[in-house]
Protein backbone atom coordinates (compact mmCIF):
# COMPACT_ATOMS: atom_id res chain seq x y z
CA UNK A 1 0.00 0.00 0.00
CA UNK A 2 1.42 4.10 -0.66
CA UNK A 3 -0.23 6.52 1.16
CA UNK A 4 -0.33 9.78 0.13
CA UNK A 5 -0.01 12.55 2.71
CA UNK A 6 -1.45 14.99 0.27
CA UNK A 7 -3.27 18.17 -0.51
CA UNK A 8 -6.92 18.87 -1.51
CA UNK A 9 -7.61 21.55 -3.63
CA UNK A 10 -10.98 23.27 -5.21
CA UNK A 11 -9.63 24.44 -8.57
CA UNK A 12 -10.96 27.72 -10.12
CA UNK A 13 -10.06 27.61 -13.60
CA UNK A 14 -10.40 30.56 -16.05
CA UNK A 15 -9.12 30.29 -19.93
CA UNK A 16 -7.31 33.39 -20.40
CA UNK A 17 -6.11 35.24 -23.19
CA UNK A 18 -2.59 35.68 -21.90
CA UNK A 19 -1.80 35.54 -18.24
CA UNK A 20 -2.45 38.18 -15.94
CA UNK A 21 0.33 41.04 -15.91
CA UNK A 22 0.82 42.99 -12.42
CA UNK A 23 -1.74 45.27 -12.32
CA UNK A 24 -3.80 44.50 -14.94
CA UNK A 25 -7.58 43.52 -14.70
CA UNK A 26 -8.25 40.74 -17.57
CA UNK A 27 -11.34 38.82 -18.56
CA UNK A 28 -11.41 35.06 -18.46
CA UNK A 29 -13.34 33.72 -21.40
CA UNK A 30 -14.46 29.81 -19.54
CA UNK A 31 -15.06 29.01 -15.75
CA UNK A 32 -14.91 25.97 -14.54
CA UNK A 33 -14.87 24.24 -10.62
CA UNK A 34 -12.85 21.20 -10.46
CA UNK A 35 -11.09 18.61 -8.06
CA UNK A 36 -7.25 19.24 -7.73
CA UNK A 37 -4.69 19.86 -5.36
CA UNK A 38 -1.55 18.16 -6.17
CA UNK A 39 -1.83 15.22 -3.42
CA UNK A 40 -5.45 14.43 -4.71
CA UNK A 41 -4.56 14.20 -8.62
CA UNK A 42 -1.46 11.92 -8.05
CA UNK A 43 -3.76 9.49 -5.30
CA UNK A 44 -6.56 9.87 -8.65
CA UNK A 45 -3.66 8.82 -11.71
CA UNK A 46 -2.39 5.99 -9.19
CA UNK A 47 -5.58 4.63 -8.06
CA UNK A 48 -6.81 5.06 -12.33
CA UNK A 49 -3.65 3.11 -13.29
CA UNK A 50 -4.37 0.22 -11.01
CA UNK A 51 -2.46 1.40 -8.11
CA UNK A 52 -3.30 0.72 -4.38
CA UNK A 53 -3.03 3.81 -2.74
CA UNK A 54 -4.53 5.39 0.36
CA UNK A 55 -4.91 9.61 0.60
CA UNK A 56 -4.12 11.55 3.95
CA UNK A 57 -6.10 14.60 3.74
CA UNK A 58 -8.06 17.58 5.46
CA UNK A 59 -10.78 18.60 3.50
CA UNK A 60 -13.76 21.18 4.11
CA UNK A 61 -16.86 19.83 5.48
CA UNK A 62 -19.12 21.52 2.48
CA UNK A 63 -16.37 20.11 -0.40
CA UNK A 64 -17.25 16.35 0.63
CA UNK A 65 -17.70 15.73 -2.70
CA UNK A 66 -14.33 15.57 -3.31
CA UNK A 67 -14.01 12.39 -1.18
CA UNK A 68 -16.44 10.99 -2.84
CA UNK A 69 -14.95 11.49 -6.28
CA UNK A 70 -11.49 10.12 -5.05
CA UNK A 71 -13.51 6.99 -3.45
CA UNK A 72 -15.21 6.53 -6.58
CA UNK A 73 -11.87 6.24 -8.94
CA UNK A 74 -10.55 4.00 -6.07
CA UNK A 75 -8.58 5.63 -3.70
CA UNK A 76 -8.87 4.54 0.17
CA UNK A 77 -10.79 7.98 1.48
CA UNK A 78 -10.73 6.39 4.99
CA UNK A 79 -8.16 8.64 6.00
CA UNK A 80 -9.58 11.77 5.00
CA UNK A 81 -11.03 14.58 7.10
CA UNK A 82 -13.81 16.84 6.89
CA UNK A 83 -13.22 19.49 8.67
CA UNK A 84 -14.82 23.00 9.91
CA UNK A 85 -12.28 24.79 8.12
CA UNK A 86 -11.92 26.87 4.95
CA UNK A 87 -10.89 24.24 2.47
CA UNK A 88 -7.77 24.40 0.47
CA UNK A 89 -8.39 25.87 -3.25
CA UNK A 90 -6.36 27.39 -5.82
CA UNK A 91 -6.80 29.97 -8.82
CA UNK A 92 -5.53 28.71 -12.15
CA UNK A 93 -5.29 30.97 -15.41
CA UNK A 94 -4.67 28.82 -18.56
CA UNK A 95 -3.33 30.95 -21.65
CA UNK A 96 -4.14 29.90 -24.87
CA UNK A 97 -0.59 28.01 -25.45
CA UNK A 98 -1.70 25.92 -22.60
CA UNK A 99 0.27 27.28 -20.47
CA UNK A 100 -0.81 28.02 -16.76
CA UNK A 101 -0.07 30.49 -13.61
CA UNK A 102 -1.18 29.27 -10.05
CA UNK A 103 -2.50 30.93 -7.14
CA UNK A 104 -2.40 28.29 -4.30
CA UNK A 105 -4.59 28.51 -0.86
CA UNK A 106 -3.65 26.12 1.08
CA UNK A 107 -6.41 26.22 3.69
CA UNK A 108 -7.10 22.60 5.78
CA UNK A 109 -4.11 21.40 3.74
CA UNK A 110 -2.03 23.23 6.44
CA UNK A 111 -3.96 22.10 10.04
CA UNK A 112 -2.50 18.46 10.16
CA UNK A 113 -1.75 18.26 13.86
CA UNK A 114 1.41 16.09 14.59
CA UNK A 115 -0.82 13.95 17.05
CA UNK A 116 -3.27 13.56 13.98
CA UNK A 117 -0.33 12.23 11.43
CA UNK A 118 1.16 9.84 14.33
CA UNK A 119 -1.87 7.73 14.47
CA UNK A 120 -1.77 8.12 10.70
CA UNK A 121 1.89 6.77 10.52
CA UNK A 122 1.51 4.45 13.13
CA UNK A 123 -1.82 2.26 11.56
CA UNK A 124 0.69 2.00 8.46
CA UNK A 125 2.81 -1.31 7.55
CA UNK A 126 6.29 -0.80 7.93
CA UNK A 127 7.05 -1.94 4.50
CA UNK A 128 4.54 0.57 2.57
CA UNK A 129 5.15 4.06 0.72
CA UNK A 130 4.70 7.07 1.47
CA UNK A 131 4.81 10.07 -1.20
CA UNK A 132 3.90 13.75 0.05
CA UNK A 133 4.12 17.06 -1.86
CA UNK A 134 4.88 20.26 -0.63
CA UNK A 135 1.34 21.61 0.14
CA UNK A 136 0.89 20.00 3.84
CA UNK A 137 2.29 21.26 7.01
CA UNK A 138 4.72 19.14 9.31
CA UNK A 139 6.37 17.77 6.68
CA UNK A 140 9.93 17.37 7.96
CA UNK A 141 8.35 15.68 10.75
CA UNK A 142 6.61 13.09 8.93
CA UNK A 143 9.47 12.28 6.60
CA UNK A 144 11.43 11.81 9.81
CA UNK A 145 8.52 9.59 11.53
CA UNK A 146 8.23 7.69 8.10
CA UNK A 147 11.56 7.05 7.42
CA UNK A 148 12.00 5.61 11.24
CA UNK A 149 9.37 3.64 10.93
CA UNK A 150 10.83 1.80 7.84
CA UNK A 151 8.67 3.09 5.43
CA UNK A 152 9.96 3.71 1.73
CA UNK A 153 9.22 7.30 0.56
CA UNK A 154 8.79 9.21 -2.43
CA UNK A 155 8.62 12.80 -2.46
CA UNK A 156 7.69 15.14 -5.41
CA UNK A 157 9.01 18.85 -4.02
CA UNK A 158 6.45 20.65 -5.20
CA UNK A 159 5.46 23.85 -5.27
CA UNK A 160 9.45 24.52 -4.47
CA UNK A 161 10.25 26.76 -1.66
CA UNK A 162 13.09 27.43 0.32
CA UNK A 163 11.94 25.34 3.46
CA UNK A 164 11.97 22.24 1.01
CA UNK A 165 15.70 23.02 -0.20
CA UNK A 166 16.34 21.99 3.84
CA UNK A 167 14.35 18.94 4.23
CA UNK A 168 16.10 15.30 4.75
CA UNK A 169 15.74 14.17 1.49
CA UNK A 170 19.01 11.76 1.61
CA UNK A 171 16.00 10.03 3.33
CA UNK A 172 14.13 9.59 0.20
CA UNK A 173 13.87 6.41 -2.24
CA UNK A 174 12.43 8.07 -5.16
CA UNK A 175 12.25 11.85 -5.98
CA UNK A 176 10.24 13.50 -8.83
CA UNK A 177 11.42 17.02 -10.11
CA UNK A 178 10.81 19.17 -12.69
CA UNK A 179 13.60 21.37 -14.41
CA UNK A 180 12.85 24.30 -11.89
CA UNK A 181 12.73 21.96 -8.81
CA UNK A 182 15.97 20.27 -9.79
CA UNK A 183 17.79 23.67 -10.48
CA UNK A 184 17.00 24.92 -7.28
CA UNK A 185 17.69 22.02 -5.07
CA UNK A 186 21.11 21.63 -7.31
CA UNK A 187 21.83 25.51 -7.15
CA UNK A 188 22.60 25.11 -11.29
CA UNK A 189 21.52 28.10 -13.53
CA UNK A 190 18.29 28.30 -15.23
CA UNK A 191 18.71 26.19 -18.69
CA UNK A 192 21.37 23.80 -17.26
CA UNK A 193 21.41 20.49 -19.26
CA UNK A 194 19.70 17.67 -18.38
CA UNK A 195 23.06 15.52 -17.54
CA UNK A 196 24.19 18.17 -15.62
CA UNK A 197 21.17 18.66 -13.29
CA UNK A 198 21.29 14.97 -13.19
CA UNK A 199 24.93 14.69 -12.04
CA UNK A 200 24.35 17.48 -9.49
CA UNK A 201 21.03 15.57 -8.14
CA UNK A 202 23.80 12.07 -7.81
CA UNK A 203 26.42 14.02 -5.96
CA UNK A 204 23.86 15.61 -3.22
CA UNK A 205 21.45 12.11 -3.12
CA UNK A 206 23.62 9.57 -4.68
CA UNK A 207 21.16 6.96 -2.78
CA UNK A 208 18.30 8.24 -4.04
CA UNK A 209 16.42 7.25 -7.62
CA UNK A 210 15.38 10.55 -9.30
CA UNK A 211 12.99 10.87 -12.16
CA UNK A 212 13.30 14.13 -13.71
CA UNK A 213 10.30 15.50 -16.16
CA UNK A 214 10.86 17.54 -18.68
CA UNK A 215 7.84 18.54 -20.49
CA UNK A 216 8.13 18.52 -24.02
CA UNK A 217 11.83 17.38 -23.60
CA UNK A 218 10.83 13.79 -22.12
CA UNK A 219 11.88 12.62 -18.77
CA UNK A 220 14.76 10.71 -17.22
CA UNK A 221 15.47 7.89 -14.70
CA UNK A 222 18.99 7.96 -12.09
CA UNK A 223 20.17 5.50 -9.96
CA UNK A 224 24.12 4.79 -9.31
CA UNK A 225 25.07 4.04 -12.55
CA UNK A 226 21.75 3.57 -14.74
CA UNK A 227 20.33 6.52 -16.47
CA UNK A 228 17.30 6.15 -19.15
CA UNK A 229 15.49 8.32 -21.11
CA UNK A 230 12.20 8.64 -22.25
CA UNK A 231 11.54 10.60 -25.50
CA UNK A 232 8.54 12.82 -24.99
CA UNK A 233 5.49 12.08 -26.68
CA UNK A 234 4.54 14.53 -30.05
CA UNK A 235 1.56 16.50 -28.49
CA UNK A 236 0.44 20.05 -28.55
CA UNK A 237 -0.61 20.44 -24.61
CA UNK A 238 -4.25 22.15 -24.60
CA UNK A 239 -3.52 22.61 -20.41
CA UNK A 240 -0.38 21.34 -18.61
CA UNK A 241 -2.37 21.20 -15.35
CA UNK A 242 -1.72 18.06 -13.39
CA UNK A 243 0.43 16.86 -15.95
CA UNK A 244 3.47 16.19 -13.43
CA UNK A 245 0.78 14.76 -10.89
CA UNK A 246 -0.34 12.95 -13.88
CA UNK A 247 2.75 11.16 -14.81
CA UNK A 248 3.94 10.35 -10.75
CA UNK A 249 0.53 8.68 -9.81
CA UNK A 250 1.17 6.66 -12.80
CA UNK A 251 4.71 5.95 -12.33
CA UNK A 252 4.29 4.91 -8.75
CA UNK A 253 1.34 2.54 -10.37
CA UNK A 254 3.33 0.92 -12.22
CA UNK A 255 6.17 0.39 -10.12
CA UNK A 256 4.12 -0.71 -6.82
CA UNK A 257 3.54 -3.62 -9.81
CA UNK A 258 6.60 -4.16 -10.48
CA UNK A 259 7.94 -2.82 -13.70
CA UNK A 260 11.18 -1.99 -14.81
CA UNK A 261 12.37 1.79 -14.65
CA UNK A 262 11.87 1.91 -18.14
CA UNK A 263 8.24 0.59 -18.18
CA UNK A 264 7.16 2.69 -15.05
CA UNK A 265 9.03 6.04 -17.53
CA UNK A 266 6.54 5.18 -20.46
CA UNK A 267 3.84 4.66 -19.14
CA UNK A 268 3.86 7.91 -17.11
CA UNK A 269 4.79 9.79 -19.71
CA UNK A 270 2.07 8.66 -22.32
CA UNK A 271 -0.54 9.01 -19.64
CA UNK A 272 0.74 12.41 -19.05
CA UNK A 273 0.96 12.96 -22.70
CA UNK A 274 -2.70 12.23 -22.82
CA UNK A 275 -3.40 14.56 -19.59
CA UNK A 276 -1.95 17.61 -21.12
CA UNK A 277 -4.67 17.22 -24.12
CA UNK A 278 -7.46 17.98 -22.02
CA UNK A 279 -8.46 20.71 -19.58
CA UNK A 280 -8.28 20.48 -15.93
CA UNK A 281 -6.65 18.33 -13.13
CA UNK A 282 -8.28 15.37 -11.71
CA UNK A 283 -10.64 15.82 -14.96
CA UNK A 284 -7.47 15.54 -17.47
CA UNK A 285 -6.31 12.60 -16.00
CA UNK A 286 -6.32 9.44 -18.40
CA UNK A 287 -8.40 6.28 -17.53
CA UNK A 288 -5.76 2.92 -17.98
CA UNK A 289 -7.62 1.77 -20.70
CA UNK A 290 -6.83 5.12 -22.57
CA UNK A 291 -3.23 4.82 -21.90
CA UNK A 292 -2.74 0.76 -22.77
CA UNK A 293 -4.30 1.57 -26.28
CA UNK A 294 -1.96 4.68 -27.04
CA UNK A 295 1.28 2.13 -25.91
CA UNK A 296 -0.38 -0.83 -28.23
CA UNK A 297 -1.74 -2.88 -25.37
CA UNK A 298 -5.25 -2.30 -25.31
CA UNK A 299 -7.61 -4.75 -25.87
O1 LIG B 1 -0.33 20.34 -9.98
C1 LIG B 1 -1.56 20.96 -10.24
C2 LIG B 1 -2.23 21.35 -8.96
O2 LIG B 1 -1.48 22.36 -8.32
C3 LIG B 1 -2.32 23.00 -7.38
O3 LIG B 1 -2.21 22.30 -6.21
C4 LIG B 1 -3.72 22.92 -7.96
O4 LIG B 1 -4.68 22.61 -7.03
C5 LIG B 1 -3.60 21.92 -9.12
O5 LIG B 1 -4.60 20.94 -9.14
Amino acid sequence: MLHNFGSINLDHFYRVPHLVRPGETLAGHDYRVGLGGKGANQSLAMARAGGQVRHWGRLGRHDAWAKELLEQAGVDTETIMLVDEPGGHAIIQVDDQGENAILLFPGANHGFSEASLDELIEAAAPDDWLLAQNECNALAWVLERAHAKGMQIAFNPAPMTEEVAALPLELCQLLFVNRGEAEALTGLPEGAAANELLDALAARLPDTETVLTLGGDGAWYQHGETRLFQPPLPVTPRDTTAAGDTFIGYYLAARQAGMPAETCLERAATAAAIGVQRLGATESIPELADVETLLGQGT
